[in-house]
């Protein structure tokens, strides 16, 4: 690497400048990593073999074979138009709903193949739960935003309060909107809308959440509570996040995929694919030479 490559790159002590900017808590460190990995249960949550997909002639994804494991948080980069977030869609069948679409592979999520005939795609869906780029609160307060899914799957109604309240606990934002909870969901500011999608996700308890470039709509202090929650969140559930800003790949994730023209070029552990990527084409997008 020259020198002008060498500065184009950003490092894990960039990342912590950042934090400092806006006041961002650094929870991650080498040393906590390496820790993580000690105790993780080494489970995968995901693994995808051989995935093709097509959208009419167009090939979107080429071969696409991953394990993500449990409990981390597993970034998706690469150029625009890559492939990213269709890749992210495949993982709880959104593609469904786009009539040109079609998929050959395997999607293993415990042993089962999510592709497999006897699926409910519903339950699948509330397996692994999916937050937008923009947050999309429902028209209704904030209150029944997050009581919109469990009364839909049936939770009795007793159940319902103690189940928003966790909700919005465990999506930091319980304390900011106790008092308000029969507002309109759309009177909260951009950052509280998009935990509280959060919220509305964790309420039907999933295992797997899906972050679709959660952070591109938010400011610098709303991202920080984001990835802040991202990082909590993953002693519970598996998080997947796509995002274009690869300094919060670097901040925040445990493993990263990078993805190139429909293939995945490379994937790994974070610091590995930013410190030493093995392809060239992973260089290069890393240190800014293209994308
Ligand atoms: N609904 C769709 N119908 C047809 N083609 C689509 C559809 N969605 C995506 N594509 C095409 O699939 C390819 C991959 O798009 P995708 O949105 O997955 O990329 P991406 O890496 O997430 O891009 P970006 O970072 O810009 O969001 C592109 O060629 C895109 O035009």
């Amino acid at each position: 690497m020259n020198a002008a490559e060498s500065k184009n790159r950003f490092s894990f002590e960039d990342t912590l400048k950042f934090e400092n900017a806006v006041g961002f808590e650094n929870k991650y460190s080498y040393e906590q990593d390496v820790v993580f990995e000690a105790n993780s249960s080494g489970k995968k949550a995901i693994e995808v073999e051989n995935l093709n997909l097509w959208y009419g002639s167009n090939q979107a994804l080429k071969k696409i074979s991953l394990d993500i494991p449990k409990n981390k948080i597993f970034s998706f980069i690469g150029p625009s138009g890559c492939g990213k977030s269709t890749f992210l869609r495949t993982l709880n069948r959104m593609n469904d709903m786009i009539p040109t679409c079609r998929i050959e592979g395997k999607v293993h999520i415990d042993s089962e193949n999510i592709y497999g005939k006897e699926i409910d795609v519903t339950d699948l869906r509330k397996r692994v739960g999916m937050v937008f780029q923009k947050a999309n609160p429902f028209p209704m307060s904030i209150y029944e935003n997050v009581a919109y899914g469990p009364k839909i799957h049936g939770v009795s109604k007793k159940e319902i309060p103690k189940i928003v309240e966790e909700s919005l606990q465990s999506a930091a934002l319980w304390d900011e909107v106790k008092d308000r909870l029969k507002d309109p969901a759309f009177s909260l500011s951009g950052g509280q809308q998009q935990r509280l999608c959060i919220a509305r996700t964790l309420a039907v308890k999933p295992e797997i959440i899906l972050f679709d470039e959660p952070c591109s709509a938010l400011d610098p202090i709303s991202t920080g509570k984001i990835e802040e929650l991202m990082t909590e969140l993953k002693k519970e559930y598996t998080i997947i996040i796509v995002t274009h800003n690869m300094q919060q790949a670097a901040r925040i994730s445990d493993c990263t995929a990078f993805f190139l023209s429909g293939e995945l070029i490379e994937s790994g552990e974070t610091v590995q694919i930013f410190e030493n990527p093995r392809d060239k084409k992973t260089e290069g997008y890393i240190t800014g030479r293209f994308g």
